[in-house]
């Protein structure tokens, strides 16, 4: 599993607590920036991440920006992606286990690092139950093919 990682100037410091909480679980991951505090737009960073994932370079992606709104909402406009934005545990489980959502989006200005790295944890641990969301997973693809 290899994990991408971005965010904006607003998710900044969330992201190098995940960074971090990716080294020490030694998860294989790519940090994508930004690497400095300057303004920068979400939907760059959204998009390196989404292309990322629909070409199978990483398994799971992660976006964080001030509220997490902007990158799930840029995020989904990928097809292929399946982005939630979380704020708890039991959202990023149901996140994986219903919906193969594989792209995790969190907001900086709405939870902490701790809830922040917990969220992230849930969402790694967690697999897709298939079944009766393989339909449903199904379901959304036709839709992305439609729309
Ligand atoms: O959904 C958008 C994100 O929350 C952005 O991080 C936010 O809009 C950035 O706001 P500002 O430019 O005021 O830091």
């Amino acid at each position: 599993m290899k994990v991408i990682l971005a965010s904006d100037h607003a998710g900044l410091e969330l992201r190098q607590e995940l960074v971090a909480a990716l080294q020490e679980r030694k998860v294989a991951h790519e940090d994508v920036g930004p690497f400095a505090r300057d303004s920068v737009d979400y939907p760059d960073f959204a998009a390196r991440v989404a292309k990322a994932v629909t070409s199978g370079e990483a398994t799971l992606g992660v976006l964080v920006c001030g509220t997490g709104i902007g990158m799930s909402i840029v995020a989904n406009k990928h097809r292929g992606v399946r982005a939630a934005l979380c704020t708890t545990e039991f959202e990023a489980r149901m996140a994986r286990a219903h919906n193969d959502a594989n792209v995790l989006c969190l907001g900086q200005r709405v939870v902490g690092a701790g809830v922040g790295r917990a969220i992230l944890e849930a969402f790694l641990g967690t697999a897709f139950e298939g079944g009766r969301h393989e339909r449903r997973v199904q379901k959304i693809r036709e839709a992305e093919s439609q729309g």
